[in-house]
């Protein structure tokens, strides 16, 4: 079997993406996760570039993999070592440097406004210089596949330049990310018929054309041994090839599988997973439900046939297991499910019910019937535990409401200043007693957290013999969406709620009135959260 390098370049091309921007201790983080799936190079950043670079370097942590610093090759005019870019770089002390180069005429004329012959030089003895000063030298072929289009000769003899000079890879480089798979395989055999062994090449392809993972594919099948990605595909413009989506299919699939083998075990794929989320969770950005592998919907079985041949064999509708990538399987409940959604979905909350119980077609069609109406119940589990609990004839009778109302008002301080505050009433029968409970929504700062908060402060404030149970509860999420057009519009609230026991659940409230829904998402997160702490109603 042979060996294909895996290069990252998330601390580097990643923190390119627009509206990303890591500081040294999240970089810290992310080297670490990226050590503990098992790539063999760390790019972590361009020393000397900005601060937050050169100080993760000047405190880089210890990993198994090769840290990497990033920079460029020499100015012309000037030697190598009294360039100051390249002291910077080198600077940071690391086992290898990638300095990228230019390799397409039109960019040494336009860009770099130096000769052909210039630019050869400087290729040649910055890679000359690193190599030097003991250091593993990586050159990155800018532009190199739209310089091959334009001048082949010219965009080899920069390859050979760096590999004269010494240097350990040079990695082809899709800078523009137009070129399609089939051409990045083409070129990439060129090369190698040029004389570039395999071994010393890498490839880095961007994803403009939604291809860069094929293109990836693509080079390794001419013959490239390393291939530079990143997490989650992040990266300059739309991105770069995704490692995440990479590194299981170089693992799981053939051809790849029985031929080269990486530095990832089964327990660094099996971190993949919660890896790309906690990456997610330090952007604040919501993971892809899609993403290949590790999104959550990569297992998520909607249809009803499909959730059928699942429950029988998971094979029937899954590509690879997913625990060996660390995530899970997902049979959700919605108006395109059959009873075996259902019955698996009634079993993972522990609800028993009979194969043969009139309940489960009832269950099925007022959730489809919801739905039409509005709900959307794949992504509010409690409220349908609660709606599968009444039809069953299961339903606890914790509290009724009796009545709520909410005021919102906008007026002046006693400074001047334009405040808004709102404030709830709302009255409960527990047994045979009538509670009422006024709030007004104000966080810390005396800030209006709006009709909502007001609310859930107000339902919460006083449950009398329940209280206990929904002292630690807290809201984490509140999404609201429009469904329908028109005179028909309703609006859907979906709210996530949390406990001090680390449990998390989604409830839904539909309703022509944004408060009404939510409202009535709210009281179902409490009654779920009654149900779930075995309750016993008053
Ligand atoms: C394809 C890629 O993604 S490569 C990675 C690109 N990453 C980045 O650019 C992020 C980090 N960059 C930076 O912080 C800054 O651009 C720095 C510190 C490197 C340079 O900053 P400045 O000196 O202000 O230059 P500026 O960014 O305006 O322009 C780049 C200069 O490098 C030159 N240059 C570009 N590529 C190369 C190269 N491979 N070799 C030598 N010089 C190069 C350009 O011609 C330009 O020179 P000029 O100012 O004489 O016209
Ligand atoms: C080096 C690099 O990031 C590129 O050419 O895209």
């Amino acid at each position: 079997m042979e060996r294909l390098f895996l290069y990252d370049t998330t601390l580097r091309d990643g923190q390119q993406t627009q509206g990303v921007q890591f500081s040294a201790a999240e970089k810290t983080e992310i080297a670490q996760m990226l050590d503990q799936i098992g790539v063999d190079y760390i790019e972590g950043g361009w020393p000397g570039a900005n601060p937050t670079d050169s100080d993760f370097f000047a405190s880089a942590p210890a990993t198994r993999a090769t840290m990497t610093a990033f920079g460029m090759t020499k100015r012309a005019g000037r030697s190598a070592e009294n360039d100051e870019v390249l002291a910077g770089v080198l600077n940071a002390g690391t086992g290898a440097v990638c300095i990228v180069g230019k390799t397409h005429p039109f960019h040494v004329r336009e860009a770099l406004g130096i000769t052909l012959e210039e630019n050869l030089e400087n290729i040649r003895a910055s890679v000359a210089h690193l190599v030097a000063q003991g250091r593993e030298a990586l050159f990155d072929a800018e532009h190199f596949f739209d310089g091959f289009e334009d001048d082949a000769d010219y965009a080899l003899s920069c390859l050979q330049a760096a590999l004269v000079a010494g240097a350990r890879w040079v990695v082809l480089c899709d800078t523009n990310g137009g070129t399609l798979p089939e051409r990045v395989g083409e070129i990439t055999r060129a090369v190698i018929a040029a004389g570039i062994p395999g071994d010393h090449l890498g490839i880095h392809t961007h994803d403009d054309t939604g291809n860069a993972v094929a293109c990836t594919l693509a080079a390794v099948d001419a013959g490239a041994r390393q291939i530079q990605g990143t997490l989650n595909g992040l990266g300059e413009r739309c991105g770069n090839a995704s490692l995440t989506t990479l590194i299981p299919t170089l693992l799981l699939k053939e051809p790849y599988r029985a031929r080269l083998h990486t530095g990832v075990s089964p327990e660094g794929l099996s971190s993949l997973t919660r890896i790309s989320r906690r990456l997610d969770e330090i952007l604040n950005r919501a993971p892809s439900r899609s993403a290949p592998y590790v999104g959550t919907s990569a297992f998520a079985h909607k249809a009803g046939l499909h959730a059928s041949a699942i429950l029988k064999n998971p094979a029937t509708y899954e590509h690879v297991e997913p625990a060996v990538i660390g995530n899970e399987r997902v049979i959700p409940m919605s108006n395109q499910a059959g009873q075996s959604n259902l019955r698996a979905r009634l079993a993972e909350a522990g609800i028993e019910v009979s194969r043969d119980d009139p309940a489960l077609a009832r269950i099925l069609d007022v959730v489809k019937m919801r739905e039409d109406q509005g709900y959307a119940y794949d992504g509010a589990q409690a409220s349908f535990e609660l709606l599968a609990l009444a039809e069953l004839g299961r339903m606890q009778r914790f509290f009724d409401v009796e009545r709520y109302r909410v005021t919102v008002e906008r007026r002046r301080n006693a400074i001047g200043k334009r405040i808004s505050v709102s404030e709830a009433v709302v009255v409960v029968r527990i047994g045979g007693e009538r509670m009422l409970s006024v709030s007004e929504s104000m966080d810390d700062e005396g800030q209006d957290r709006g009709p909502v908060n007001a609310l859930w402060r107000s339902l919460a404030k006083d449950l009398g013999p329940y209280q206990s149970h929904i002292d630690d509860m807290h809201l984490v999420d509140f999404r609201v969406r429009i469904t329908g057009g028109g005179t028909d519009a309703a609006t859907r609230v979906i709210i996530d709620s949390a406990d001090g026991r680390g449990n998390r659940w989604s409830t839904v409230g539909v309703s022509p009135n944004i408060v009404d829904a939510s409202f009535e998402a709210l009281v179902d997160a409490i009654r779920w959260k009654l149900i779930r702490d075995g309750v016993t109603p008053a």
